[in-house]
């Protein structure tokens, strides 16, 4: 299994080390476009495996596709994070170009790979990676609703002083303000969660969850990145030992959930082929009222991309 990671910045190298220290890969490739800082983190994660004891060799290059030829999977984080102040959406016109020409390079040396998109604004970049590499649907997935399902569990743990590992949740929608956590289908250990909190607590952690990456950057002056970059991990895990785990991801939506031709996040089984199934469960009213107004978002914003690349309508 060989991986290559675009982005040796914070999510990029985390990534790269999450993958290296668990054995994900035999090989890491990790690739920036600034000089040396991609040569330096593969190095330094390579010179921690004599001690927390792992064979994974981890490659740094510069700018150097022919050294991520023949990848698995590929995982994109190349890109600009925001600021305090900014939202997702900011960064659709830097992030694009800089998501379509790392695609171009990546299918060129990689035709087969699975691609794993985390660049922000996360479900239009998505879309960008899809439409650039003309890839199957199965084979760009957008990385988000592990991330954010992994903050709204970590944040019911908190309320309930338990383990977070008993903690099973279902979120769904965009990566954004209009993502759609869904109590309905949350469970500690089997029980239902509206058994243990009650609506007001369970609807302030929605709340926070929704707005848990503006909370992480409005302290750190920039966005998160080991639960982004473990999240990524997980994702090229569950492709690599084809473990047909089910989580929310990114997808291009083709009449699930009533939904055409937009990319929002959807439990899927993933494995070796990447998105094996699409899981669609069903909705109330409500939550399918929600569904639809993250719909309209990630839309308005990938008409935005259209716009910008002058993708014809
Ligand atoms: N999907 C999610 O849930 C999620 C979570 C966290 C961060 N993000 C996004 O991931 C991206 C990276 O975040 P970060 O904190 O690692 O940022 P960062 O600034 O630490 O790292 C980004 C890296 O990309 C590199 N880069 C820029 N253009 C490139 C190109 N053309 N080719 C190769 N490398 C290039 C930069 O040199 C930099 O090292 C941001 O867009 C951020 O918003 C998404
Ligand atoms: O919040 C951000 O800008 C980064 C990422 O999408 C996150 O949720 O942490």
């Amino acid at each position: 299994m060989k991986v290559t990671v675009i982005g040796a910045g914070n999510v990029g190298a985390t990534c790269a080390d999450v993958l290296a220290y668990r054995e994900i890969a035999n090989e890491v490739v990790l690739l920036d476009i600034k000089e040396g800082i991609a040569e330096g983190k593969a190095l330094d994660i390579w010179q921690k495996a004599p001690i927390t004891l792992y064979d994974t060799r981890t490659i740094g290059v510069t700018n150097d596709y022919n050294r991520t030829a023949n990848s698995d999977v590929v995982v994109i984080t190349s890109g600009m994070p925001r600021k305090p102040g900014m939202s997702r959406d900011d960064l659709i016109e830097v992030n694009a170009k800089i998501v379509n020409s790392v695609t171009e390079n990546v299918i060129k040396h990689s035709p087969n790979a699975i691609l794993i998109v985390v660049s922000n604004p996360l479900d239009v970049m998505t879309y960008a990676a899809h439409v650039t590499s003309k890839f199957p649907r199965t084979r760009v997935i957008g990385m988000a609703g592990i991330l954010d399902t992994a903050r709204y569990r970590a944040f019911l743990a908190d309320a309930l002083n338990c383990s977070p590992k008993d903690i099973q949740a279902l979120l769904m929608g965009g990566h954004g303000d209009t993502m759609v956590p869904l109590p309905r289908y949350t469970t500690v250990a089997g029980i239902p969660v509206t058994e243990l909190l009650d609506k007001e607590t369970i609807d302030a952690i929605v709340q926070r969850t929704i707005h848990g990456g503006g909370e992480l950057v409005k302290l750190m002056g920039t966005s998160a990145w080991y639960a982004p970059g473990a999240a990524a991990a997980q994702m090229v895990e569950a492709i690599a030992r084809d473990q047909r785990r089910i989580f929310p991801c990114c997808v291009k939506l083709e009449g699930e959930y009533g939904i055409d031709n937009c990319y929002l996040g959807v439990p899927v089984i993933l494995g070796k082929n990447g998105v094996e199934k699409i899981i669609e469960v069903s909705l109330n009213e409500e939550e399918k009222k929600l569904l639809e107004v993250s719909r309209q978002k990630v839309s308005e914003v990938m008409a935005a991309y259209d716009r910008i690349v002058g993708v014809k309508q």
